[in-house]
């Protein structure tokens, strides 16, 4: 059939002349002479035409998968469109968080691109398909046309249609419906089954501007997350894959989990939250990080508690333990047990997960945070957070004033009180996490206002600091007892060296004597 757009160059009362001609072309000329006749039509189009026309298909030639330009450029006109298009189609894609308007069938927007002018035209055309039972099904294949003159060609080929696929794509990411993303067993990495990731949507309402934490130190990681989003040529150039390494540590309610939610939410990426304790050993952790796209964070949390991955330095740990008390060798062992239950479980080591993050990173889909999160850096290994591999390192730390300041309006809507002075003081001098912060700024009820919040939080602060007081006193206590505990044994253990060496002297001596008593008894024999 002839592709009515193709002759779109022509005008007026040539196209309804031509339309004339057309239903009687279409009834009266027969199937098999038809598309001889079209074939020479298009060729003569193509001598008279002014213009260029690219057609753009839904699906793709074996008509089994849809057209990722398609949809980039639906995307691409659904801005357009809206704005000028009379007839436009509502389009609820299953991965589209948001309505996608585009024009309707046979509507047609223009464009202007540097100056230059093209009309964008959406066909849909009847097809005939056979199905496996031998019977013909009837159903539409949509295509968009690009028209443009063609001493424009060089550029709308070069310059414009990669632009509008960029932007169409970058439309479509950011509509998508954004995805958490949880790894399955091994057993279960069937296409059949769930394959290697489960997903849900990822709504986490966190944000960088509800994230209690200094501002400053804020606006530097956001800066550093821009700078990472807009960096592919930067990457390029330099001949680093385009990843970046995160390294979130400080105490337990510090907002860890929290700010990696903030980050995917800022950058508007998926979040592939990996349980290494369920990886069985190091090459299923790579086909892992194989299968994950790009736009996205992969999370380990808490790293010092999935694997042993502390690596050598244990043996070097190890050695300071004679000088402990039994208390703390009790405590060490359950450590150690409940480390060698995980590696039971999983043969990740930390040159495995070292390999996976470094070697296979370049070769796996671009754009890709990966963030670990622990309670107690010191207890990782060197190579395992070395720039590089973890670039940035955040230090997520007790709530202090500003950070407070941030917390009581988001949930109190206030950003002052008469007890801001005496607040300020108390969280100077006295450890809170954000989350218990938090926790006592939000009101129980709805006769609970602001004023009893904040005073809560005051005496909440007063009790911690109280707490905090006792338990230095008590620790130092407990140290100076320890001490005196390792002092007198070792008092003792040189009380019983210097016994044992006296013992030794004093028997070594016995028998030197014995035998000179010996000696003088066998002389006096022999001259017997
Ligand atoms: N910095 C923060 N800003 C805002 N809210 C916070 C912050 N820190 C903690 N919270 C609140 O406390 C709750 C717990 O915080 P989160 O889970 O992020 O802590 P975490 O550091 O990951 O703790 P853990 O080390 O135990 O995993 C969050 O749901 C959030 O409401
Ligand atoms: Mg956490």
């Amino acid at each position: 059939m002839i592709d009515t757009a193709a002759i779109w160059g022509l005008t007026g009362t040539t196209v309804t002349s031509f339309m004339f001609l057309w239903a009687i072309y279409s009834q009266y000329v027969p199937r098999h002479l038809r598309s001889y006749i079209e074939k020479y039509v298009y060729k003569l189009l193509g001598w008279v035409s002014l213009y260029v026309h690219i057609k753009f298909t839904e699906y793709t030639e074996e008509g089994l998968k849809r057209s990722e330009n398609y949809d980039a450029i639906r995307n691409y006109l659904s801005t357009n469109s809206a704005a000028r298009a009379l007839r436009l189609k509502a389009d609820e894609s299953k991965n589209s968080k948001a309505l996608v308007l585009s024009m309707d069938d046979h509507e047609e927007v223009e464009d202007v691109f540097d100056g230059v002018k093209v009309k964008w035209h959406s066909n849909v055309k009847e097809i005939q398909t056979n199905s496996s039972s031998g019977r013909g099904n009837s159903g539409e294949r949509r295509y968009f046309t690009l028209t443009f003159h063609k001493r424009h060609r060089e550029m709308i080929i070069e310059t414009y249609l990669e632009h509008v696929l960029r932007e169409g794509k970058d439309i479509g990411l950011r509509n998508r419906e954004r995805k958490l993303y949880t790894n399955n067993s091994s057993s279960e990495w069937y296409p059949w089954r769930s394959g290697k990731w489960s997903n849900v949507p990822f709504h986490h309402p966190a944000t960088f501007e509800t994230l209690a934490m200094d501002p400053e130190k804020k606006e530097r990681i956001k800066k550093d997350l821009v700078k990472f989003s807009k960096g592919k040529d930067y990457y390029k150039k330099v001949g680093k894959p385009w990843k970046r390494g995160y390294l979130l540590f400080g105490p337990p309610g510090t907002g860890k989990s929290t700010m990696i939610s903030a980050i995917a939410n800022f950058l508007k990426y998926d979040v592939y939250d990996l349980e290494l304790t369920t990886v069985k050993d190091n090459s299923e952790l790579k086909k892992l990080l194989l299968d994950t796209k790009g736009k996205s964070i992969v999370v380990i949390e808490d790293i010092d508690c999935s694997l042993d991955l502390t690596g050598q330095r244990k043996s070097k740990k190890e050695e300071d333990d004679e000088d402990d008390d039994d208390e703390e060798k009790k405590k060490k062992d359950d450590e150690k047990k409940a480390k060698m239950e995980a590696e039971k479980q999983s043969k990740v080591t930390l040159s495995g997960l070292l390999n996976s993050i470094d070697g296979l990173w370049s070769a796996c889909s671009d754009e890709k945070i990966i963030i670990f999160t622990t309670n107690f850096v010191d207890k990782l290994d060197p190579a395992l957070i070395r720039r590089g591999r973890m670039d940035n390192h955040i230090e997520m730390s007790y709530c202090r004033f500003e950070a407070f300041k941030v917390l009581a309006k988001n949930y109190l809507e206030i950003e002052s009180h008469e007890l801001y002075g005496e607040i300020k003081r108390l969280l100077e001098e006295t450890d809170v996490s954000p989350a218990d912060v938090a926790e006592t700024l939000m009101p129980k009820s709805d006769e609970e206002d602001a004023d009893v919040c904040i005073k809560r939080l005051v005496k909440t602060v007063e009790e911690e600091k109280e707490k905090a007081k006792k338990l230095a006193e008590e620790e130092e206590k407990s140290k100076a007892e320890r001490e005196e505990r390792r002092r007198k044994k070792k008092e003792e253990k040189k009380k019983k060296e210097e016994e044992d060496k006296k013992k030794k002297t004093e028997e070594e001596d016995k028998k030197v004597q014995g035998s000179e008593v010996n000696g003088d008894l066998h002389d006096s024999n022999g001259t017997n």
